[in-house]
């Protein structure tokens, strides 16, 4: 662990990201994690054994960088992306991450965005889900529907652009890792997430679950009433306790003691208020790895819905494609079984020119298909200001 003043005294900007040599960033708001080239990939496999592969990888290669980094996509029964980087370096404190010197791609002319599905095939899915919520009261209580947005440009996307735009906002977490090379392309998973998954450190379990959204306004006045709206909406609020209920079922058989605050606080990203309630606990063994947190919890009512499997068979029928990466997780782990896992969220999966953001939206009685269309754009901006473009501007907003 080192603690230079500024992120470049250790990594001059040229080495993050070096041509053609997959690299990986994660910057939260107390270290910056940076890792660069693939000394071993941990072999694919389910989400189920994970765990147990990932103690198996660190005792057969005791050398090296003690470190898998990596993500997990939606999908249990995908293959997760975990490798061991021939360097890591993670350095305390918040950073600036370097500005690369080059441009994300040529904007403008050139730049197609193309909604998958349309926006009336994501309405009409939320309605049909809806109707499904309210057929079957006692066996689906929340689902959560997404879409995505392709993205293509002129010229290849640079990934450092892309997270050095990103990286403008400090209420998120920045990261760019990379996916299993397609047809030799390189493929990254690049986002801003605002949503603690799991973290083990030592015996300290933490988790940070976020359900329940309103558009912030750049208006002040407006700002404040929308996130007091949020806070007593009767619907939101609904959405919200489902996700720290299954969070809270799933970890207290694993603790000693394990706290969630009464009543939720507000989380606040430059774009978006969420609901939010910080979850701590010690557990009782300390054998149990992030990993073990992560294939047990994932996936949440934050991105799936409640309860899981009926609602994951919802999401299945009517999304109507393969989440990929997209509501997955974030992270990574080491030898002790400590490691850090965000939900894979406000995210692109980039290959070459080609971008695909996804957004996705907690469906519960009382939600409406012009509301979560509305969420789901929001939840772009980000992303899409990183790329030098506006919700307005493609007509998403
Ligand atoms: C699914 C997403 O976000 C999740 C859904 C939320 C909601 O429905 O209110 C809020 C935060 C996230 O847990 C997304 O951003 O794609």
């Amino acid at each position: 662990m080192v603690h230079p003043s500024t992120l470049n005294d250790v990594l001059p900007e040229d080495r993050v990201f070096p041509a053609n040599r997959p690299s990986y960033v994660l910057r939260s708001g107390d270290e910056t994690l940076l890792a660069y080239g693939v000394a071993r990939e941990l072999p694919g496999g389910a989400i189920a054994d994970l765990a147990d592969r990932v103690r198996r990888h660190f005792e057969e290669h005791p050398t090296g960088p003690d470190i898998l980094v990596g993500a997990i996509p939606y999908a249990r029964e995908a293959p997760a992306y975990l490798l061991r980087p021939e360097k890591a370096l993670r350095v305390m404190g918040r950073h600036e991450l370097a500005t690369p010197a080059g441009r994300l791609a040529p904007q403008g002319f050139g730049t197609q965005v193309t909604a998958e599905p349309p926006t009336d095939v994501f309405s009409a899915a939320v309605a049909r889900g809806l109707a499904r919520l309210r057929e079957e009261p006692d066996s689906l209580r929340k689902i959560v529907l997404s879409r995505s947005l392709r993205i293509t440009v002129g010229s290849d996307i640079s990934i450092p652009a892309l997270i050095a735009r990103l990286a403008v906002d400090d209420a998120v977490v920045t990261f760019a890792t990379p996916l299993s090379p397609r047809e030799a392309n390189l493929r990254f998973l690049v986002g801003a997430t605002p949503e603690l998954l799991v973290e083990r450190r030592g015996s300290r379990v933490f988790s940070h679950p976020l359900a329940g959204s309103a558009r912030r306004s750049p208006d002040a006045a407006r700002d404040r009433e929308a996130a007091e709206a949020l806070l007593s909406s009767e619907k939101d609020r609904r959405e919200h306790a489902l996700v720290v209920e299954q969070i809270m079922d799933v970890l207290s058989p694993l603790c000693t003691e394990l706290q969630a605050p009464d009543g939720v606080t507000l989380k606040a990203t430059r774009s978006m208020w969420h609901l939010g309630t910080r979850i701590k606990g010690t557990l009782k063994d300390i054998g149990t790895s992030s990993v073990d947190l992560v294939a047990l919890l994932h996936p949440t009512p934050a991105v799936c819905g409640m309860p899981r499997i009926e609602a994951d068979a919802v999401i299945r029928d009517l999304e109507g494609y393969d989440r990929g990466f997209y509501a997955g997780a974030v992270g990574w782990c080491d030898s002790s079984g400590d490691g850090r896992w965000y939900v894979s969220i406000r995210c692109a999966e980039i290959e070459g020119r080609h971008a695909r953001l996804y957004a996705g939206a907690g469906i519960v009685p009382g939600s409406t298909p012009e509301g979560e269309l509305a969420e789901t754009a929001h939840k772009f901006s980000a992303m899409l200001e990183a790329f030098g473009l506006s919700a307005a501007q493609i007509g998403e907003a």
